[in-house]
């Protein structure tokens, strides 16, 4: 069977202005698969970020053309993309943004709630089953702000997955985490592309974290120099 194509890049090109004119990203081509987990990897500057917030329809101003499961990102209206972002893309930061005066469980429901698609009973068991698929039941109806680093990784996790979506943004999603929080998060994210075939999309610094993961795509200076299959 032919995999999905989920996430299509196709000479997406950028420039920056500092104050000259200067292109950050070049000719980027490239394909994700349904359930696949890739990595965006290369040296600080090389546009990493930048791709990453073009990827997920943040930043529309680029030359070439993106497509999300077949349809036209590029040039899409404002609205629709808002829409997108919020049907189809879970975001995972290296600094998760948990609002601290909320409960998790709290957290979890928020991208739910701007969806609008699920009553609010749906959206409070939808958020404590992805509080318990991580392990963090106990801590539902605590403030986030009094888990440790590590839970409230998994805290954020549980908020990108509560909409169900089709792909995963990482950027640096295990940046501020030690080595054994590294590993429970990149197991997680591991599962819910083979398991669940859900989409990663991740940035990383950790060679060890790309290294494990399906395929890297390395930029240098803003183009793709290359992407290796690893499995
Ligand atoms: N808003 C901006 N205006 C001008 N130049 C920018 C802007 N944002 C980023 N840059 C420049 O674009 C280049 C790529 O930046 P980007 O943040 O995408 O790199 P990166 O690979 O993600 O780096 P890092 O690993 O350090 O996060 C860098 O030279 C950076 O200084």
């Amino acid at each position: 069977m032919q995999p999905e194509i989920i996430l299509q890049a196709d000479k997406i090109g950028k420039y920056f202005y500092d104050p000259e004119k200067f292109r950050v990203l070049n000719d980027i081509s490239f394909q994700v698969n349904r359930g696949e987990f890739v990595t965006l990897v290369g040296k600080s500057g090389s546009g990493k970020s930048t791709l990453l917030y073009i990827l997920s329809t943040m930043d529309t101003d680029y030359d070439g053309l993106l497509t999300i499961q077949g349809e036209r990102i590029t040039g899409q209206q404002q609205q629709r993309l808002a829409a997108l972002r919020n049907e189809k893309i879970g975001f995972v930061f290296q600094f998760h943004y948990l609002l601290p005066e909320f409960s998790c469980l709290r957290n979890v429901m928020i991208p739910a709630l701007r969806l609008g698609k699920y009553s609010r009973k749906e959206i409070e068991e939808r958020a404590y089953a992805k509080l318990k698929m991580l392990g963090l039941e106990d801590q539902a109806l605590k403030l986030s702000a009094k888990l440790s680093g590590g839970q409230q990784q998994r805290v954020a996790i549980a908020r990108a997955l509560i909409n169900d979506p089709l792909i995963i943004m990482g950027d640096e999603p295990t940046g501020n985490l030690d080595s054994k929080n590294t590993g429970i998060v990149f197991d997680i994210l591991k599962d819910l592309a083979h398991h669940d075939q859900q989409t990663i999309v991740a940035v990383t610094h950790d060679n060890d974290f790309a290294q494990k993961s399906d395929r890297t795509i390395e930029l240098q200076d803003g183009q793709v120099i290359s992407t290796r299959k690893l499995y």
